[in-house]
């Protein structure tokens, strides 16, 4: 019963009204504000920055651009954002706004390069939403640009940032079941949420395609587990969607990992994602959202490892010893930040201030591990015979 009532106060805080930060005894609150632009009136934004934000003492959402004028000023009132942008050069018009600190990239995937290094070229810290580029060499250039000039540019792959996958990494590495031998991890969405033939995912030329906007997730979540880079994809097919068969509406690869032990056995891996997974007895939306490990002496399982805010359990499995299931909320007994309804992307919020404001977050996802993500999501589509996803044409005046 607890539990139940657990549920819906954490998604009621987590998702409709966060408790509003606290400001006389909050230390934090008596740094300024950094002010965040968002750049186009997505979708995603609410949940990924505009609701963590309200319970964030220093973060202001101040501006919104987006091509239609009036989506602008509706947008902006509905959000309480104080102003707002519109018209074909509205992003580069919030880019020149010299009171803006952050720049929030939400475009879809095959615009994130081209407006990413335009907000860092105007000196913009920029949270990225993930994937991070149409391709490796975009995703390269863009954190060159970021280090060349002292800005913090994160990914947004908001689950790294959650109690409960670090607990499963936490678990793995402290030995417990030993070396890992098998890890996969999937995530399929139900059919009939993202792929209607307007989804920016089933656009080519904006970068759509499932490996890039579910299959990102499943690929990033097994490298970071086995703390390695695949050595190899061993076998990649794709599901084509008909009426443009160089998206892909879902896709399996096999990937190989190199051993975890001296002269041991390669790591096996599957990814698999679909954005348009069928209902389970033709009728009842099936999410698939988990990862699991095999390990020499037991096996691991988180269910939900993409949105584990709303409802997760992670399995333990040790050999020969008794099974337990776990929930990690929020950190415990360790010094770390967050609430039970955190989520994932204020989880993310938090770190991506800190590192601006130069204090050290708490968890941080690499440049590296963002251009491996673009290599190897590239390396599948390969083998699938899909190929990348088009490099963008904008050229950077000075590289
Ligand atoms: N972190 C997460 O959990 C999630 C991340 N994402 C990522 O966020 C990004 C946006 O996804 P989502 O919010 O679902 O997408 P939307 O289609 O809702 O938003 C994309 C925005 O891009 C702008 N845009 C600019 N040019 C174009 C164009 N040619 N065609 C279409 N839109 C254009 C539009 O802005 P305007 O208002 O100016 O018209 C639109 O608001 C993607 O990169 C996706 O992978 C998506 C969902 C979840
Ligand atoms: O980032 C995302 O997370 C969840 C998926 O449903 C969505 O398509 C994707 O863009």
């Amino acid at each position: 019963m607890s539990s139940i009532v657990g549920f819906f106060k954490r998604n009621y805080a987590a998702f409709i009204s966060p408790p509003t930060p606290r400001n006389a005894d909050d230390s934090s609150a008596t740094s300024p504000p950094l002010k965040f632009g968002i750049l186009g009136a997505a979708a995603i934004a609410p949940a990924a920055l505009i609701i963590p934000a309200k319970s964030h003492p220093e973060v202001e959402l101040y501006a919104v651009a987006a091509r239609d004028i009036s989506r602008a000023e509706r947008f902006a009132k509905k959000h309480g954002i104080k102003k707002w942008y519109g018209g074909q050069d509205s992003y580069q018009k919030l880019l020149d706004d010299p009171a803006i600190d952050v720049v929030y990239n939400p475009l879809p995937n095959g615009l994130h390069y081209e407006w990413t290094m335009k907000a860092l070229a105007a000196g913009k810290h920029v949270l990225l939403e993930k994937p991070s580029g149409d391709t490796a060499e975009e995703t390269r250039r863009m954190f060159s640009l970021a280090d060349q000039k002292g800005l913090v540019l994160l990914e947004a792959f908001h689950y790294r940032f959650h109690p409960a996958i670090l607990r499963v990494k936490a678990i793995i590495d402290s030995g417990e079941l030993g070396p890992i031998k098998e890890v996969n991890a999937t995530l399929a969405v139900p059919k009939g949420v993202l792929d209607s033939v307007n989804d920016i995912r089933m656009n080519y030329d904006l970068g759509g395609g499932a490996m890039m906007d579910c299959g990102c997730y499943p690929l990033s979540c097994v490298r970071y587990l086995a703390s390695s880079n695949p050595s190899a994809v061993t076998s990649a097919t794709a599901v084509r969607y008909p009426k443009d068969p160089r998206i892909d509406i879902g896709t399996t690869a096999d990937l190989t990992f190199p051993s975890s032990t001296p002269g041991g056995q390669p790591v096996r891996s599957t990814v698999k994602c679909t954005m348009s997974n069928s209902p389970r007895f033709g009728f009842i939306p099936k999410p698939e959202i988990n990862v699991r490990a095999v390990c020499e002496s037991g096996s691991i399982e988180l269910f939900n490892f993409v949105m584990p805010v709303i409802y997760h359990y992670i399995t333990v499995k040790p050999d020969g010893g008794i099974p337990r299931t776990e929930k990690a909320y929020a950190f415990k007994g360790d010094g770390g930040k967050g609430e039970e309804w955190w989520t994932t992307y204020r989880h993310q919020l938090e770190a991506f201030v800190d590192k601006v404001k130069g204090r050290a977050p708490q968890t941080w996802m690499s440049a590296e591990d963002s251009i491996a993500n673009m290599e190897w999501i590239e390396k599948i589509y390969e083998e699938s015979g899909l190929g990348s996803r088009p490099q963008s044409t904008y050229v950077f005046p000075t590289l």
